[in-house]
This record gives structure tokens, C-alpha cells and sequence, in this order.
């Protein structure tokens, strides 16, 4: 053998000895099939052969194979599965040599309720569902104590700003010696969505089932319009800064009517318009002041608040386009003048690849 074979021999070695981590798809609508069709643009190359998708559920049905599911014959697996979906199955599921990571891409409770328990048993979590982390505080540390028990990695880049790297900027931060003094910004990719293409003329409705349709809503396009989600997403960035508030510590002020919000999930839609008139109005005042209406979450001094802000139109938080997130972080370091972080934060796409980057990075872990 030559010195140059002799020398690329182990590390090829050490790559075929790379066992694939084995990965369980819980969610298939928007987010998880994106994340489908992005692992099915990696077969056959290094990054697919990393990783091996042995189930996949959605809240019916689920199809698993201990050898491996095609990722572009996943949905269709699904539609034939005779087994019904259930959370009971994903440790057999996963059962065998090889990291196990679930992915999340559901907005369930009883999804979110399994993380600590799966991270406990040695299963890595990923998750694009902010009620894991974004609700009770005695959730998000049952977490952290199971994923230091079970030694497993929680990746959540994709609750905060659909992958953006704002979670990893703010750990990055502290762990550079910095601490955290404020965040404010645009965390709703719908909302952002909404505001930069509200010009008083069309019902504000109309685009809202636009942008439902186009999959930056949450499945209840009510828990973006009531400052719910933003507020998950603020109490996760919080807690990540150091900041360990309860949900009621955050002060939301909703859009939704009363008479919207007290509605059924299936009678959401007819009733949207109740949003028109009270939004064309704060549109008209913003309009004459020539400001911005803007939905902005703010972390300050421990405080906390979510809400509709009217910005001038050259304000820092005022900018962007389409889904745009835009947060600026105050640190030690970003006293003066805050790191800006700014980019779409909302969609399929951008989540999904968010999500896969984390099962990259967990799968690598060795
Ligand atoms: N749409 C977006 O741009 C972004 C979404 N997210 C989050 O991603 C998650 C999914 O969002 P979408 O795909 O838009 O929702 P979706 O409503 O399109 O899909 C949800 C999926 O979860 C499934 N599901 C529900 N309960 C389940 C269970 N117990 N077991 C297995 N599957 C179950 C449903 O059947 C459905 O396939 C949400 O938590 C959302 O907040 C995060 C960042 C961006
Ligand atoms: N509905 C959310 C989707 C991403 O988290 C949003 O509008 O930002």
C-alpha cells in the first residue's frame, strides 16, 4: 500500500464504521413534509446515508420499517398503513444500533408532553413545536433535567425564528462571557407577513387566509393572531438569555375579537372578518402618522410584552419584507448598537431545513 493509500485507508473506514441515525417523523402537513421532501433530495448522497427514517406518523396513521423508509415513499406508505398512529410506539420503532432522534413537527400537546420522557430514555428530540419549551416553566426545566440525565441533545432551532440563529446567537453570546440585557424584535413570520402587505384597501381577512395558505400560519391561525405563539417564542428566548419567566409574566395584547376567539376551531374562518374594521382603523392612524404597524415582542429588565406597536417607518424594527423576523439583541458586548438579526421566519422550507440542520448536528454527535 502506499503512504497515501495507508493514510486516507482508516478515514475511509471510519466512515463506512458511521452508523445512520434513526429517525422517527411525527407531523406530515406543512413542516414535516418539507422535511420528507428535503431528505429525499439527500438519497443516495453523504448527508442521506447519515441518517435512516424508520417511521413516520401523523395524528391517524403512522408506517414504520426497521430498514429504512424511502423518504419520497413515506406519504404513500402512510395513506396504505393498516397501523394506527400512536406515541406508545416510537421506542420500538426506533429500536437498534444508532442515535435515535424523533422529530417534531406537530403543534400537539401530547407530542410536546413526550419530550422530557423520550430525552430521559436516550432519544434525541428535534422540534419545530414551540409548546415544549414555550409554556410552563416547569416544562422547559423537566427538559433540561432529562436531557442531562438521558445525555441527549434538545434541538430547537426551529421554534424561534423557523432556523434563523437566534437561539445560537444568544448561547453563543453567554458562552463567550456575555450576559443578556434585552431582545426586541418581529418573532411571527405570519404576522410579519401580514403587516408588510396590509394597505388598509383589502380586508385585513383576505390576507390572512393567504397567509394560512401559504403555510406561515399556525394550524389555528388564532394563536399567531393573539400574540400566543409570539409569546412562546419570547419565553423561549428568554429562558435561553437566562431569564426563567412564567407564561403569565409575559403582557400580550391580542388582535382577536372576542366574539372570534370564543369560537370552535371550525368556525374560525367564516368569523375572520371580525378583524377588518378595528385593523383598518389602527392602520388609518399609523397611516397618518406615516408609521408602520409592526407586531414586536420585547424583553427588558424582566419584563415582558407582546403587542401591535406602531413604529416610525425608519425605526430599526420596521424593516423587512415577507416573513421577515427582525430581532435586535443588547449584550455586553452589542451595548450601544444591538446584533440585528433579520431573515424569513416563517415557511416549509426554511423550518425544515432548520429542523434537519439540528439532526445533523445531534447525529454527529458521537
Ligand atoms: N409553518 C411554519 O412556517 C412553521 C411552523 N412551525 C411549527 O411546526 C409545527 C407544525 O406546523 P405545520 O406543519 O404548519 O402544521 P400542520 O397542521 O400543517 O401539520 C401538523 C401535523 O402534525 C400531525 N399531528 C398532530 N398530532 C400528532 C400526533 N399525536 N402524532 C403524530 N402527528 C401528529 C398532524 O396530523 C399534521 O400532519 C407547529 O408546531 C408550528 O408551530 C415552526 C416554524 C415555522
Ligand atoms: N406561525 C408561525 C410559524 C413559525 O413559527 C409564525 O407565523 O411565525
Amino acid at each position: 500500500m502506499s503512504a497515501l493509500a495507508a493514510a486516507v485507508e482508516p478515514a475511509r473506514s471510519a466512515a463506512a464504521a458511521v452508523v445512520p441515525a434513526r429517525i422517527a417523523l411525527l407531523g406530515t402537513g406543512t413542516v414535516g413534509s418539507a422535511v420528507l421532501t428535503r431528505l429525499s433530495a439527500w438519497s443516495g448522497l453523504p448527508l442521506g446515508k447519515r441518517l435512516s427514517l424508520v417511521h413516520v406518523a401523523n395524528s391517524r396513521q403512522a408506517a414504520s420499517d426497521r430498514s429504512g423508509l424511502a423518504p419520497d415513499e413515506a406519504g404513500q406508505r402512510l395513506m396504505l398503513a393498516p397501523q394506527s398512529s400512536s406515541l406508545d410506539a416510537i421506542e420500538a420503532a426506533l429500536r437498534g444500533v444508532g442515535p435515535r432522534i424523533v422529530i417534531d413537527a406537530t403543534a400537539s400537546e401530547a407530542v410536546a408532553e413526550r419530550h422530557a420522557h423520550w430525552l430521559a430514555q436516550g432519544i434525541h428530540v428535534v422540534t419545530a413545536c414551540k409548546i415544549g419549551q414555550g409554556t410552563s416553566l416547569s416544562r422547559w426545566r423537566s427538559i433540561r433535567v432529562a436531557a442531562a440525565a438521558g445525555d441527549t441533545g434538545y434541538g430547537d432551532s426551529a421554534t424561534v425564528g423557523a432556523g434563523l440563529p437566534l437561539l445560537r446567537s444568544l448561547r453563543e453570546l453567554q458562552a463567550g462571557g456575555d450576559r443578556i440585557h434585552a431582545i426586541a424584535g418581529v418573532l411571527s413570520g405570519s404576522l410579519a407577513w401580514l403587516f408588510n402587505h396590509y394597505d388598509g384597501m383589502r380586508p385585513f381577512s383576505a390576507l390572512v387566509r393567504q397567509a394560512r395558505d401559504a403555510g406561515y400560519t399556525e394550524p389555528d391561525p388564532r394563536d399567531d393572531l393573539s400574540g400566543e405563539d409570539v409569546r412562546r417564542k419570547l419565553l423561549i428566548l428568554a429562558r435561553a438569555a437566562g431569564v426563567e419567566l412564567e407564561a403569565a409574566d409575559v403582557d400580550v395584547t391580542s388582535l382577536v375579537p372576542a366574539e372570534l376567539a370564543i369560537l370552535s376551531r371550525d368556525g374560525v374562518d367564516a368569523a375572520l372578518p371580525a378583524l377588518d374594521a378595528p385593523l383598518r382603523e389602527r392602520y388609518a392612524a399609523a397611516y397618518k402618522r406615516g408609521e408602520r404597524l409592526r407586531f414586536i415582542a420585547r424583553l427588558q429588565d424582566g419584563r415582558a410584552r407582546v403587542g401591535l406597536e406602531s413604529l416610525p417607518a425608519d425605526h430599526p424594527l420596521a424593516g423587512g419584507a415577507g416573513t421577515d423576523n427582525r430581532v435586535a439583541i443588547w449584550s455586553d458586548r452589542y451595548r450601544e448598537q444591538p446584533l440585528l438579526i433579520q431573515g424569513p421566519g416563517a415557511g416549509a422550507e426554511v423550518t425544515a431545513a432548520g429542523l434537519l440542520d439540528d439532526v445533523l448536528r445531534i447525529a454527529g454527535r458521537r
